[in-house]
C-alpha cells in the first residue's frame, strides 16, 4: 500500500514538473534568448608597421633586418640560426612606403562605425622607442595620423546620424590622460593629481574626476587637443630626441539618446593610445629620472605582456590591476571592445632584439578574443537632455496643453516634467516613459523578442496600449502560477520523503533481525572521481591464466585497521587482505607513451578525459603546448604553470595502468 502511494506521489511530482515547465515555457524562452544574446567573439587585430630609415641615425646605411614579404607577412633574420629567418603573419603589414592614409583606411576607419552601434573600440601603439608610434597616432600637420583622422571622420558621422529628423541624438566628449610613472595625470587639466580607475558594476572602466569636454567640431576638438598634448611628458634620449615618457590616452565618448520611445541612451567609447615605448637602457643611456621613467614604462609593458599571456592561456586570473595601464586597457583586451593593435617596428639592426620582441608580442595579442557588446540602457530622465518636440511625445489634447513654456532645450541639464501637477496629466507615452525603470526594461525585452519573431510579432511599444496591458498581465499572472506550483512542488516533494521515512521505519519493525547496528562514524560523501579506472576484468583473467602476463595481481597480509562499532567502547583492530599489482616495465613504459601522446595531440577536451585533469588543467597543457611546443616527456606537466609536481605524480599513477592496459585491449 506505502509502494502504491510513494508511487503515486512520484507521479503527481512529475506532472507537476511537466506543467511547470510548459506554464514557464514562455519566459523560459525569453531568458534563453537572452543568454543566447552572449556577445559574439572579436579577435583582437593586429596590425604592424615598419619605419622607414630616419636620416641622421645610427644604422641608416644598414640593410634593413626585417623584410615584407606581401600585405599580412614578413620575415626577420633568426639570431639563433643564420641560415633560417623566422616569418610572421598579421592582420596587416604596412612597409616603409605606406602612408598615413593606408593605415587609418586599412585598420582603423572600419572600426569606428562599432561606436555608433553603443560598442566600444580601442587603437593602441605598440614598439620599441624610437619606432614610431606618435607618428603613426599623431602624425604631423603635414602627414596627420590616427588621431587627427579618427576624430574628423568621427565628428562627421556623428553629425550625419544625429541630425534632426534621424532617431538618434549624438554628443562626443573627449578627455585626454597620461600614465605617467604610474600615475593617471589628467592632460585637460594640468592642476589634478594622480586619478583613480575604477570598475562599475557592468564591467565598464571608469576614472571619476576625468576632465570631459564636449566637442562639435575639429576645430573644438583641436582647441583642446594641441594644448593638451603639449602637456605630454616627453624627454630626449640617445634613441628618441622626443622620446615619449608616458603612455598616453585619448578617449572619445559618442553618447547616442533616442529620441522618441523607448527613449533608450546607448554609449561608445573609443580609446586612442600612443604606448611608451620599451627600452633596453644599454642602448638608451638612460640615467637618473629617464632612467626610473624607463623602469615604470617597462614594468607596465611586462604586465601587459602577462595580460595577454593569462588570457592567451584562459588563465583564471589575469592580472590587469598589476599596472595602471592594463587597468585601464581591462575593456579593450580581453573585454568588450573591438581593439586593434599597431606594433610599430625600426628597420636599424640595433632595434633587432626590440624588433623580435614586439613581432612576438604582437603575435601573442593575435590570439586574444574580446566580446563586444552594445552599451545600451534607457535614459534615466526620458524627457531630459534630448531635444524632442512635445507634439512627439504627446496626444492631440496633451500637446496643446503642454506646448509652452515648459519645453526643454538640448543639453538643459535639469530633467523636464519632474514636477506633480505635470505628472497627473501625462499621456499614455509619458505613464511610459515615468513607469519604473525595471518594467520598462522588462516591456524592452518583451518588444525585441517579438521583433525578432519576425512578421507574426509587432513591436510590443507600438501596440495599442490596451494590449500592451493585457500582455503585462498575461505575464504577470504567469508569473504567478508558476510560484505556486512551484509551492505546490515543494509540499508533494516533502510529502514523497515522509513516506520514504515512514516506510522504511515499517520495515524496521517488520524485520528486526536484517538490521546490523550501524557504524559510529561520520562518513563524508567524496565527490565521485570523474571517470574510475577499472582494470578490464578479462585482461586480469587472462592474465591470472597466463605466466607471462604484464600484470600480476597479489594477495598480501593485510594492514590493520581500526573498525569503530557501537558495541564496542573501544575500537577494534581487524586484519584486511590487500592486493597488489606488479606491472610490468614494458607495460608502464607503454602507459607513459599513451599520456605523452595525449598531451601533445589530445585537444582540451581529451585531455578532460584523463584522470584528475579539469576543463582549467586542460585549458593550460594546451596553452603550454602552443608557448612551448611539444612536451618532450610526461614529467614535463611540472612546467606547466599551476601543476606542481605532486600533482604530476598522481595525475602519472592515476592514469598510466588505465592507459597501458587499454592500449593492450584494443581500443577503449
Ligand atoms: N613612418 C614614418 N615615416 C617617417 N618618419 C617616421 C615614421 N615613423 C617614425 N618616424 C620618425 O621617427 C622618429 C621617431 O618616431 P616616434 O617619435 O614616433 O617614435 P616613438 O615610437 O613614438 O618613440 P617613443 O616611444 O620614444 O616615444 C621621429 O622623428 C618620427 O618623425
Amino acid at each position: 500500500l506505502s509502494a502504491d502511494k510513494s508511487t503515486e506521489s512520484k507521479r503527481k511530482v512529475t506532472c507537476l514538473l511537466k506543467l511547470v515547465s510548459a506554464v514557464g515555457a514562455g519566459r523560459c524562452r525569453l531568458s534563453k534568448i537572452g543568454a543566447s544574446r552572449r556577445p559574439p567573439p572579436a579577435r583582437v587585430r593586429v596590425a604592424v608597421r615598419l619605419r622607414p630609415f630616419v636620416d641622421g641615425t645610427a644604422g641608416a646605411s644598414d640593410p634593413p633586418c626585417v623584410r615584407g614579404m606581401d600585405s599580412c607577412s614578413l620575415e626577420i633574420a633568426n639570431w639563433r640560426n643564420h641560415q633560417e629567418t623566422l616569418k610572421y603573419q598579421f592582420d596587416a603589414f604596412y612597409g616603409e612606403r605606406s602612408t598615413q592614409q593606408d593605415i587609418y583606411a586599412g585598420s582603423v576607419q572600419p572600426i569606428l562605425r562599432h561606436l555608433l552601434e553603443g560598442q566600444n573600440a580601442s587603437v593602441l601603439a605598440y614598439g620599441p622607442t624610437g619606432a614610431g608610434k606618435t607618428h603613426t597616432m599623431l602624425g604631423s600637420p603635414e602627414q596627420p595620423g590616427v588621431i587627427p583622422r579618427a576624430l574628423m571622420d568621427l565628428l562627421q558621422l556623428t553629425r550625419e546620424e544625429g541630425a534632426e529628423g534621424r532617431p538618434w541624438a549624438l554628443s562626443v566628449t573627449m578627455s585626454y590622460l597620461e600614465i605617467y610613472q604610474e600615475k593617471v595625470l589628467d592632460l585637460l587639466d594640468s592642476t589634478s593629481g594622480d586619478l583613480v580607475i575604477r570598475e562599475d558594476c557592468r564591467g565598464n572602466i571608469l576614472i571619476p574626476g576625468l576632465t570631459q569636454k564636449p566637442i562639435t567640431s575639429f576645430a573644438d576638438f583641436e582647441r583642446h587637443f594641441l594644448p593638451a598634448s603639449r602637456n605630454r611628458t616627453v624627454g630626449a634620449t640617445r634613441l628618441n630626441q622626443r622620446s615619449s615618457r608616458s603612455h598616453a590616452v585619448l578617449l572619445v565618448k559618442v553618447d547616442q539618446r533616442e529620441r522618441l520611445a523607448p527613449f533608450r541612451q546607448r554609449e561608445g567609447k573609443l580609446y586612442l593610445i600612443d604606448l611608451a615605448g620599451s627600452e633596453d637602457n644599454r642602448r638608451t643611456g638612460n640615467k637618473g629620472l629617464r632612467l626610473k621613467e624607463s623602469g615604470a614604462i617597462n614594468a607596465s609593458l611586462f604586465v601587459l605582456g602577462k595580460v595577454v599571456d593569462a588570457l592567451n592561456q584562459g588563465l583564471p586570473r589575469v592580472p590587469y590591476r598589476d599596472s595602471k595601464l592594463t587597468r585601464l586597457l581591462q575593456d579593450s583586451l580581453g573585454g568588450s571592445a573591438h581593439s586593434i593593435l599597431i606594433a610599430n617596428i625600426a628597420p636599424e639592426r640595433h632595434f633587432y632584439l626590440d624588433t623580435v620582441s614586439a613581432l612576438n608580442f604582437a603575435a601573442r595579442t593575435k590570439e586574444v578574443i574580446n566580446r563586444p557588446f552594445t552599451n545600451e540602457s534607457l535614459q534615466p530622465h526620458v524627457l531630459g537632455p534630448v531635444k524632442l518636440s512635445q507634439k512627439e511625445l504627446l496626444g492631440p489634447p496633451e500637446a496643446k496643453k503642454a506646448r509652452g513654456p515648459e519645453e526643454e532645450e538640448i543639453g538643459s541639464a535639469e530633467p523636464m516634467a519632474a514636477s506633480a501637477s505635470a505628472s497627473q496629466k501625462l499621456s499614455p507615452l509619458q505613464k511610459l516613459s515615468s513607469m519604473d525603470p525595471a518594467m520598462l526594461e522588462r516591456l524592452l525585452s518583451l518588444d525585441r523578442l517579438l521583433a525578432s519573431q519576425g512578421s507574426q510579432g509587432a513591436p510590443l511599444l507600438s501596440t495599442p496600449k490596451r494590449e500592451r496591458m493585457v500582455l503585462m498581465k498575461t505575464v504577470e499572472e504567469k508569473d504567478l502560477e508558476i510560484e505556486r506550483l512551484k509551492m505546490k512542488q515543494k509540499e508533494l516533494e516533502a510529502k514523497v520523503l515522509a513516506q520514504k521515512a515512514e516506510d522504511s521505519k515499517e520495515k524496521e519493525n517488520h524485520c528486526p533481525t536484517i538490521l546490523r547496528p550501524l557504524l559510529h562514524r561520520t562518513v563524508t560523501v567524496a565527490k565521485p572521481l570523474k571517470k574510475a579506472v577499472v582494470m578490464p576484468l578479462q585482461l586480469i583473467q587472462e592474465q591470472a591464466a597466463s605466466p607471462n602476463a604484464e600484470i600480476h595481481i597479489l594477495k598480501n597480509k593485510g594492514r590493520k585497521r581500526k573498525v569503530e562499532s557501537l558495541d564496542a567502547p573501544e575500537p577494534e583492530e581487524k586484519a584486511e587482505d590487500c592486493w597488489e599489482l606488479q606491472i610490468s616495465p614494458e607495460l608502464l613504459a607503454h602507459g607513459r607513451q599513451k599520456i605523452l601522446d595525449l598531451l601533445n595531440e589530445g585537444s582540451a577536451r581529451d585531455l578532460r578525459s584523463l584522470q584528475r585533469i579539469g576543463p582549467k588543467k586542460a585549458q593550460l597543457i594546451v596553452g603550454w603546448r602552443e608557448l612551448h611546443g611539444p612536451f618532450s616527456q610526461v614529467e614535463d606537466l611540472e612546467r606547466v604553470e599551476g601543476i606542481t609536481g605532486k600533482q604530476m605524480e598522481s595525475f602519472l599513477k592515476a592514469n598510466i595502468l588505465g592507459l597501458a592496459a587499454g592500449q593492450r585491449c584494443g581500443p577503449s
